[in-house]
């Protein structure tokens, strides 16, 4: 009968699916598969649109990788490393060039489709192990996005309030923090998810749409950093700089781990690889020129930071923020202000647009509901992917704060990379 088995047969089956369990997970994903092959053709109605040019690709990595870090990492690591944080920032500049030269390769190498690191995963070692990388940079970037939202909900109130009509207005379910309930392990924040849905809108409406978006958040921020390390750069007092690691090489190799946050990013380039037009070409100038550029603005922010102000006078919360301030320059701290939202923006929306492409392509193969690989035969996003990772870092941001998310987020990040050294090594 139908439905009911011998113990034989019940263990014939269960050894049987678990052969078949052993066989998918270890199977590998052909370098031309079929159906990359017609999605590289041009003319695929399932495939994404090509769009994006060199200068977009380097924004996009730009974009991705200056959030926060740069405004708020470069003094906290300085009042430990003191002027020393400019080696820190290099070394681990210096790793992440190794790291995007994997990136530049491998995306060079392999099909122009959606996928990244999960596809180089599939492509050089099998079907579990880029499940298994697609998982951890979902915990990452859901994370992620949840607690970028919240940074940036906290800095659209501060913004806000400079208005009179604001102040002392904003309850605590919109502005900073959120109201907290069961001891400050749910803290609800309405104005997270909403700024979620806002930036979900525009990845829905098209590749264009999001990269003039990006485009023009990114340039503003970079404006702002080079206008900092101008105006600073007036305000060095040389003899800050001496001595220049006060605690040590170790001091200066430990902030190397913890400034590495700031460069995380630059690997979002080669998720556009659907969407770019020349991928061969541009994908891999477009990881190490997005990459040089951010290295070179870390350097030139640590020299002006650690110059202005004595290491261990250094702020806490807002160190460049607050140098500026000490030195009576109000207007450039406003700067750092908008510069810090539109960094987080660009974080938060290139994220949120590499999450669906990674969701894109695991639908497509079939690790994930075939709901997830439909593509919006007008506006050409996966547009389903798009709104379900909205969904779900909309809750994550609406119900916990950044501390209760920011934990997990830095050792999902070093993982993520590291991944990719150990599949270029094998794919060599
Ligand atoms: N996938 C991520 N974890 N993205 C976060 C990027 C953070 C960015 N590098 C910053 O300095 O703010």
């Amino acid at each position: 009968m139908r439905g009911q088995k011998t113990p034989s047969s019940s263990s014939s089956s269960s050894s049987s699916w678990f052969s078949h369990f052993c066989s998918s997970a270890l199977r590998t994903k052909p370098v031309n598969s079929p159906l990359d092959t017609v999605l590289v053709s041009r003319n695929s109605t399932d495939a994404l649109v090509r769009r994006l040019g060199l200068l977009d690709l380097i924004l996009i990595g730009v974009g991705a990788s200056i959030g926060a870090g740069i405004f708020v990492v470069t003094g906290t690591v300085a009042r430990d490393a003191g002027p020393g944080v400019t080696c820190s920032f290099i070394l681990a500049g210096l790793s992440c060039v190794l790291n995007a030269l994997c990136y530049a390769e491998l995306a060079s190498r392999l099909p122009a489709v959606v996928g990244g690191a999960y596809l180089y995963a599939y492509s050089a070692f099998n079907e579990l192990t880029a499940f298994l990388v697609f998982g951890q940079l979902m915990i990452d970037y859901h994370i992620g996005a949840a607690s970028i939202a919240r940074s940036l909900a906290s800095y659209v109130v501060t913004i806000l309030e400079m208005f009179p009509v604001f102040k002392d207005n904003i309850p605590s379910w919109i502005g900073h923090g959120g109201e907290e309930f069961f001891g400050g392990t749910l803290s609800i924040n309405l104005l997270a998810p909403f700024l979620l849905a806002l930036l979900t809108v525009i990845l829905c409406l098209g590749v264009g749409e999001s990269s003039i978006v990006n485009s023009f958040m990114t340039v503003l921020k970079v404006i702002i950093v080079i206008i900092v390390i101008f105006v600073g750069a007036f305000e060095v007092d040389v003899s800050n700089w001496s001595p220049f690691a006060p605690h040590g090489v170790k001091e200066i190799l430990t902030g190397a781990t913890i400034v590495f946050f700031a460069y995380v990013g630059f690997d979002a380039v080669a998720n556009s690889a659907e969407e770019s037009r020349r991928p061969q070409r541009d994908l891999p100038l477009a990881i190490i020129g997005s990459l040089l550029i951010c290295i070179a603005l870390y350097i030139g922010v640590c020299l002006v930071i650690t110059g202005m102000v004595p290491y261990y006078l250094l702020g806490e919360d807002a160190p460049l923020a607050e140098a500026f301030s000490s030195k009576g320059l109000k207007f450039v701290s406003i700067l750092i202000s908008i510069g810090a939202v539109a960094g987080l923006t660009t974080t938060l929306l290139v994220g949120l647009y590499v999450q669906s492409r990674l969701y894109l392509g695991l639908g497509r193969d079939g690790l994930l509901p075939s709901l997830f690989s439909k593509v919006h035969p007008t506006r050409h996003t996966p547009i389903h992917s798009q709104v379900w990772v909205g969904i779900v870092a909309g809750a994550l941001g609406g119900l916990f704060n950044v501390h209760m998310l920011s934990h997990i987020l830095s050792v999902g990040a070093l993982t993520g990379c590291r991944q990719v050294i150990l599949l270029f090594q094998h794919a060599s």
